[in-house]
C-alpha cells in the first residue's frame, strides 16, 4: 500500500494535479474535500458557515481515519489545512509518499482571484491573509512532507511529470 498524498496551501493545485496524476497512473483520486462534501451532504462553504471551522476540522480527522482503510494505491488530494494539526501529520505520512506542492503567495492570489469556494479567503484583506497563513503553515507542510515540489510557473502536467520523476513511476 503506497498512496501518493498531495499537501500544500489553497491554490497550489492539489486537486487539479491529483486528478491528472491519478488518470495517468490509472489510480483512483481521493480528494478529502470532496469526501467531506459527500459525507456531510453539503458544500464546504456551508459547513464553515453553519457549523464553523472546528466542525470542518473534525470531519477532516474522520476522513483521515477512513483513508487509512483504503487498500488499493490511490492518489490523495488533501485540503490545505490537513497538516496543520500536529497529530494529522504522522497519519498522513503513514498513508504513503507525501508530496508538498509549494506555492508562492503571488501565485495563490492570481489563481484564486474571485474564488468563492474557500471560506478562509473570503472578505477583504485576502492578500495579507494569504501571506500570513502561508508563512504560518509552511513549517507544518515541511514537517509532513517526504518530498517538496515548487510549482510556481509550472503547468499541472509539468507538476505531474515532476512527481513521477521523483518517485520513479
Ligand atoms: N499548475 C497550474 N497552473 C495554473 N493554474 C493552475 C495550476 N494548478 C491549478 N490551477 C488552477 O488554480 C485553481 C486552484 O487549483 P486547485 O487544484 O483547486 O488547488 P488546491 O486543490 O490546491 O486548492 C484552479 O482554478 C486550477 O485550475
Ligand atoms: O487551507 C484550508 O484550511 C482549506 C483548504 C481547502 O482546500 P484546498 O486546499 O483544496 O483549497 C478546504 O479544505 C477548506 O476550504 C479549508
Ligand atoms: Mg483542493
Amino acid at each position: 500500500m503506497k498512496h501518493i498524498v498531495l499537501i500544500g496551501f489553497m491554490g497550489a493545485g492539489k486537486s487539479t494535479v491529483g486528478r491528472a496524476l491519478a488518470a495517468e497512473l490509472g489510480r483512483e483520486l481521493l480528494d478529502t474535500d470532496q469526501m467531506i462534501e459527500e459525507k456531510a451532504g453539503c458544500r464546504i462553504t456551508e459547513i464553515f458557515a453553519r457549523q464553523g471551522e472546528p466542525a470542518f476540522r473534525r470531519l477532516e480527522e474522520e476522513i483521515l481515519k477512513q483513508l487509512a482503510e483504503e487498500k488499493a494505491p490511490a492518489v490523495i488530494s488533501t485540503g490545505g489545512g490537513m497538516p496543520v494539526f500536529e497529530k494529522n501529520r504522522p497519519a498522513l505520512r503513514r498513508l504513503g509518499t507525501v508530496v508538498y506542492l509549494q506555492v508562492k503567495p503571488e501565485t495563490v492570489l492570481k489563481r484564486l482571484k474571485g474564488d468563492t469556494t474557500r471560506p478562509l479567503l473570503q472578505g477583504g484583506g485576502a492578500e495579507s491573509r494569504v501571506r500570513e497563513l502561508l508563512a504560518e503553515r509552511e513549517p507544518a507542510y515541511r514537517d509532513t512532507a517526504h518530498e517538496v515540489v515548487p510549482v510556481d510557473g509550472m503547468s499541472a502536467d509539468e507538476v505531474v511529470r515532476r512527481i513521477k520523476e521523483l518517485n520513479n513511476i
